[in-house]
């Protein structure tokens, strides 16, 4: 058995190079940024006006009662307007190109109009309500670097600048893999000694909120089923994740079969709980990862927040967030297992608290659903105090 940091080390060894790949601009939300963004033009393109009003040309008799003549209306989407008569204005939207001889704009509840005649009504500054152009970004600077997670925000960046299209990192080709002869489909009805399969579907939502597709399969616990079955998956996949069959039940057959195909043991067990019959491989030849996640499902869950969402930041080449968060209370971890506790997250003064939620084992998948993270302690001979900064893994 390997200690956590020395599995930890082992799986960051084993990246693949998954390339880049271009998709619809819309089809890149939640993926990872393969190219920088620059702005295509300056950022606003124009002199824009930034409330409806009055442009006029200031000076610096202009001021309260002051009288000017309207010429024209100025819209957004409409070419840019020409003041004709210094001392006369242009009435303009918001969003309107600053008329040509105009700087300054005056909102409507400032002014009072009649007869085509509009009246200062309240002190005026030079250049007031104008979104200057290029004030934002000049043509041609990076506004998203590569590495950059496409969120809401960054598709709204890419859609002003024109990026229809759009190249991001590329998603493993990954199976999610349930094993065990007591797991039914989601839609049956399980006989009392059955069990609705939940681990592979909660790994494919998981892996969804990241828009990574995935295929699945449920393998019974048979040498043979599972060696044909999963021959095919090894050549058809960068990435295997499987849940269950890794102990040492007389039915967990995974780290056998594995290793009669060809794929090459990294490591079996890791000192921590829960997660530690973790079985980690790869098929050297056709370049396939095997994560082999014991199957009670906050072991599959933790270990695959633990090691696999690392290891694929790693891939794409970009960094993990370490984050760190107090403990609400003492906590003590007797070597030699470093420990994965489920906690809830509370903001309170002096800052955010980890606070552990009440589970019951490995086994409770609906504990699952009462956490939004893991905490990560290492065991250590001193107990934990409260409000000690620890590692935290979110979840959710
Ligand atoms: N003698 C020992 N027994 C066990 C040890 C040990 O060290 N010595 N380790 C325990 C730990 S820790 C874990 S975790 C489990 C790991 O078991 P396996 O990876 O072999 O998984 P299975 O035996 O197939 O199943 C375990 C458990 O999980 C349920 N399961 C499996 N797949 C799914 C799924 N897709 N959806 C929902 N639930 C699933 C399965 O029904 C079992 O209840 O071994 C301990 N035993
Ligand atoms: O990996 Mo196990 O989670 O300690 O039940
Ligand atoms: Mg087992």
């Amino acid at each position: 058995m390997i200690s956590f940091d020395q599995a930890y080390t082992h799986v960051l060894e084993h990246t693949l190079e998954l390339g880049i790949e271009v998709v619809p601009l819309m089809q890149s939300l939640q993926r990872v940024l393969a190219e920088d963004i620059c702005a295509d033009r300056d950022f606003p393109p124009f002199d824009r006006a930034t409330k409806d009003g009055i442009a006029i040309n200031y000076s610096d008799h202009i001021n309260t009662d002051h009288i000017l003549q309207i010429e024209g209306v100025a819209a957004a989407g409409a070419p840019q307007q020409e003041l004709r008569t210094v001392g006369n204005c242009v009435e303009v939207m918001t969003g309107a190109v600053v008329p040509q001889n105009t700087d300054t704009v005056i909102m409507y509840e400032h002014i009072s109009i009649t007869d085509n005649v509009a009246v200062i009504n309240e002190k005026v500054s030079k250049g007031q309500n104008i979104h200057y152009k290029g004030s934002d970004e000049k043509a041609g600077a990076v506004l998203l670097t590569i590495g950059t997670k496409i969120t809401a925000a960054e598709i709204g960046v890419m859609a002003t600048v024109g990026k229809s299209y759009v190249t991001v990192k590329a998603n493993p080709k990954i199976t999610t893999i349930a094993t065990g002869n007591e797991l039914v489909e989601v839609d049956a009805v399980p006989l009392p000694h059955q069990i609705r399969k939940s681990n592979t579907i909660t790994l494919e939502a998981a892996l969804q909120t990241r828009a990574i597709p995935t295929n699945s399969l449920h393998l019974i616990d048979n040498k043979e089923a599972l060696s044909k079955s999963l021959k095919t998956a090894l050549k058809q996949n960068d990435v295997l994740l499987l849940s269950g069959g890794v102990s040492k039940g007389k039915f967990d057959f995974i780290p056998e079969v594995m290793e009669t195909l060809g794929v090459e043991k990294v490591f079996h067990r890791v000192a921590q709980r829960p997660g530690k019959p973790f079985w980690f491989g790869v098929h050297k030849e056709l370049k396939t990862v095997i994560f082999s996640f014991p199957g009670n499902p906050v072991s599959t869950f933790a270990n695959f927040h633990v090691y696999f969402l690392p290891w694929l930041h790693k891939c794409w080449n970009i960094p993990v967030a370490n984050q760190y968060i107090k403990l609400s209370g003492e906590i003590h971890i007797k070597p030699p297992l470093t420990r994965f506790i489920q906690v809830c997250t509370k903001r309170e003064k002096g800052g955010i608290y980890a606070v552990p939620i009440s589970e019951n084992g490995s086994g409770d998948l609906l504990s699952l659903s009462k956490s939004n993270g893991f905490i990560c302690l290492q065991p250590r001979e001193k107990g934990y105090g409260s409000g000690e900064l620890v590692p935290f893994i979110s979840t959710k």
